[in-house]
Order: C-alpha cells, then structure tokens, then sequence
C-alpha cells in the first residue's frame, strides 16, 4: 500500500474538501507541518517541468506520493512548498470530473491527482480504492480511462509527454 500525505493549508471550504474526505476514509494521512512530509516522496506540483510517469514507481512504493490541499487561487504562492522535494512532479493532461471543476483540463482536486498518479505509477488497485469514495470518482477513472492506460504503459516522463502531446494534436485536428 503506497503512503499517501496530503500537507493541509487550511484554506477550504471542509465539506468540499476532498483531502478531508481521504483522510476520514483513512485513504491519507493529512499533515500541518512541512517537516511531517516523508523526505523523497513525490510531491504534486502543476508547475513541475516533469511529469509523473512510470519510472517513479520505486520511489512512490517506498515514499509515497505528497499532495498539497490549497486554494487554486493560493498555488503559485507555493513554489516554496513545492521545492521541498527533488521529486516534484506535474501530471500530464487529464480532464477534472470533481464538482468544482467539472471538465476542466489539469486543474484535478487533491483526490483526483493522488489517484492518477497512483494508476501511472502501477498501483490501480489503490487508485480505484481512492475515487471509489467519492459519487464521482468512477466517472474520473472511466473518462480518462485511455490515457491513463496509455501513459501507465510509457517508459518515462518523456514517453509521458509524447502521448499527452500526440493526444492533443489529433484532438485539436478532430
Ligand atoms: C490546489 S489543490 C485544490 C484542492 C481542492 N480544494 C480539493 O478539495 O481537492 C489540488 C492539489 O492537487 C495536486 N494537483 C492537482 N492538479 C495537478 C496537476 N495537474 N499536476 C500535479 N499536481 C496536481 C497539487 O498537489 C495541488 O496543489
């Protein structure tokens, strides 16, 4: 089972939040403290020039994945944050399918991200597991379910980037 931290701004609407959610569902541990994040786990950054792809399975089965739970309107105030771990990663192109940001591209809540890196990283079960507790969790899961595949069968961020980009193209000619 990966560890999976979610550090907690504080800067929510609780019942929307879905870290909170992880956490009562025992799926997270939440933490306040920047030095309770475990050193060398993957932290999910949007702003990160690498992208989460298989090839960061070792340090997420030993580490664990890191999420921050902020406002979006907060997150390019966190560059600090972000540069605590060498392993920040972004994720490539995924659609959103959380109450908030419905069909918005990239813009995943903290669930949504956890899981999707969970499913690249080889670890399907778990991310299953995650978006199984919220109503719309299947619907991320199946909507995204192609390239999700697709990029859990890359060899690295590069072969990541390759298939959001061949992606893209065809669907901007369609
Ligand atoms: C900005 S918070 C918003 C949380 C939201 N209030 C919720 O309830 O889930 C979302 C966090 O998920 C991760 N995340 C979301 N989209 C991402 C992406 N495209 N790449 C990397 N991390 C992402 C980041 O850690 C980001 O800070």
């Amino acid at each position: 089972m990966v560890k999976v931290t979610i550090f907690h701004a504080n800067e929510c609407d609780k019942k929307k939040c879905t870290a909170i959610k992880m956490w009562k569902t025992d799926k997270a541990r939440l933490v306040y403290r920047i030095n309770q994040i475990p050193h060398g786990a993957i932290v999910l950054n949007p702003y990160s020039d690498y992208s989460v792809s298989p090839e960061d399975h070792r340090y997420v089965s030993r580490r664990g994945v890191v999420g921050l739970d902020c406002s979006w309107n907060k997150v390019s105030d966190s560059k600090s944050f972000f540069n605590l771990s060498k392993y920040h990663r972004a994720l490539p192109f995924l659609i959103a399918t959380n109450p908030v940001n419905y069909g918005k591209p990239c813009t995943l809540s903290t669930s949504e991200a956890i899981a999707a890196t969970l499913y690249i990283t080889g670890f399907k079960d778990q991310a299953h597991d995650i978006m199984s507790t919220f109503k719309w969790g299947h619907t991320f899961l199946e909507l995204n379910g192609e390239l999700l595949e697709a990029y859990s069968n890359a060899h690295d961020g590069e072969g990541v980037v390759n298939i959001q980009n061949d992606f893209l193209s065809q669907y901007n000619k369609d």
